[in-house]
C-alpha cells in the first residue's frame, strides 16, 4: 500500500462526513516526556467496524482510553457524534470542556475491557438496567425492555434472574456487552474482551461480537488480538506501530498483504502459534 492510499483509508470521503462518528484530529499524546502516540487523524464512520491490531505498548489502549475520557489528548481535539470531547469552542477559541459537557459527550460511548465488573449482588437483569435508569433517567420498564431485548442478542435470554457467580467468565462478558448495548451508545469500544477467559470460552464471546458486527448499525472499535476475528468482523484494520497508524486498510489488505516488515513480523507472531 503507498503512504497515498494508507493516508486514505484513515479518512472518511468528503462527502459521508456527516455519517463520522468518532474522529480524531492532530492528537498527540505524551506521558512526561514519553510521547506515545503522534499525528493521530482517524475517522470512524457510522456503523463501521474498526480493528485496532499492533505490538504491545504501541498505544492502542490510549486511543480509547482518550475517548473514554481516562486519559487527556496532550495535543489535538477528539470529537463524538459532532461534539468535540475534550474540549469546547467559546467565542473561536478552544477551552477544556467542563465535567458536565465531558460527561454528556461520554454518555455517547459505550465499552467493555477484559474485566467484566458485572455487581455481583445483583441479578444480571438489573446488572443491565442499573444504568439506563440512573443515568439516562428512562423507566424501569423501558429498561427492562431494552435489557430483555439484549440479553437476547447475546444469548442469555434465559438468565435474567440469576446472579453473576452463577454464570461461566464468557457468559459474564456477554452480559456486560449487552449492558453496554442497552445505553444504545453511539459508538461501542472493545479492548481485548477476551483476553482474560479461559481458551474455551474466548468463541462464544466473539461469535456475540461477529453477531452484532454483521447487524451493521452499531459503530465498533475493537483492539484485538485475534487475528482470525479481525478478518472477520471489521471493515477497516489499523495497525498502530509506534505511536501510528502505520498500515491500514481493508482486513484483505492490511492481513493478507503486509507491506511493512514491521507488521509482516508482527502477523508472523500469530501464524506461528497457529
Ligand atoms: N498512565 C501512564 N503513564 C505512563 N505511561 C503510560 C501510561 N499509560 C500508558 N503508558 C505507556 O504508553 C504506551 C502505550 O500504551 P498502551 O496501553 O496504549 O499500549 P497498547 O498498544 O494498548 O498495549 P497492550 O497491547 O500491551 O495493551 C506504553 O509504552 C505504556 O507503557
Amino acid at each position: 500500500m503507498t503512504e497515498e492510499v494508507a493516508e486514505e483509508t484513515k479518512k472518511a470521503p468528503e462527502d459521508d462526513l456527516e455519517s463520522v462518528v468518532v474522529r480524531y484530529k492532530d492528537v498527540k499524546k505524551a506521558f512526561g516526556d514519553t510521547v506515545v502516540l503522534n499525528d493521530l487523524n482517524l475517522d470512524v464512520k457510522q456503523g463501521e467496524k474498526v480493528a485496532l491490531i499492533g505490538p504491545s505498548g504501541s498505544g492502542k489502549t490510549t486511543i480509547i482510553r482518550m475517548l473514554m475520557t481516562l486519559e487527556d489528548p496532550t495535543e489535538g481535539t477528539i470529537e463524538v457524534d459532532g461534539e468535540m470531547l475534550w474540549h469546547k469552542e467559546v467565542n473561536g477559541k478552544l477551552v477544556p470542556a467542563d465535567e458536565k459537557h465531558m460527561r454528556k459527550v461520554r454518555g455517547k460511548i459505550g465499552m467493555v475491557f477484559q474485566q467484566y465488573n458485572l455487581f455481583p449482588h445483583m441479578s444480571i437483569m438489573r446488572n443491565c438496567t442499573e444504568a439506563p435508569v440512573h443515568v439516562l433517567g428512562i423507566s424501569k420498564d423501558e429498561a427492562k425492555k431494552r435489557a430483555k431485548e439484549m440479553l437476547e442478542k447475546v444469548g442469555l435470554g434465559d438468565k435474567v434472574d440469576q446472579y453473576p457467580s452463577q454464570l461461566s467468565g464468557g457468559q459474564q462478558q456477554r452480559v456486560a456487552i449487552a449492558r453496554s448495548l442497552v445505553m444504545q451508545p453511539k459508538v461501542m469500544l472493545f479492548d481485548e474482551v477476551t483476553a482474560a477467559l479461559d481458551p474455551e470460552l474466548v468463541g462464544e464471546v466473539l461469535e456475540v461480537l461477529k453477531d452484532i458486527a454483521a447487524e451493521g448499525d452499531t459503530t465498533m472499535m475493537i483492539i484485538t488480538h485475534e487475528m482470525d476475528f479481525a478478518r472477520d468482523v471489521a471493515d477497516r484494520v489499523l495497525f498502530l506501530d509506534n505511536g501510528k497508524i502505520a498500515e491500514a486498510g481493508p482486513p484483505g489488505d492490511v492481513l493478507e498483504n503486509p507491506q511493512s516488515e514491521r507488521l509482516q513480523s508482527f502477523l508472523g507472531r500469530f501464524n506461528e502459534g497457529g
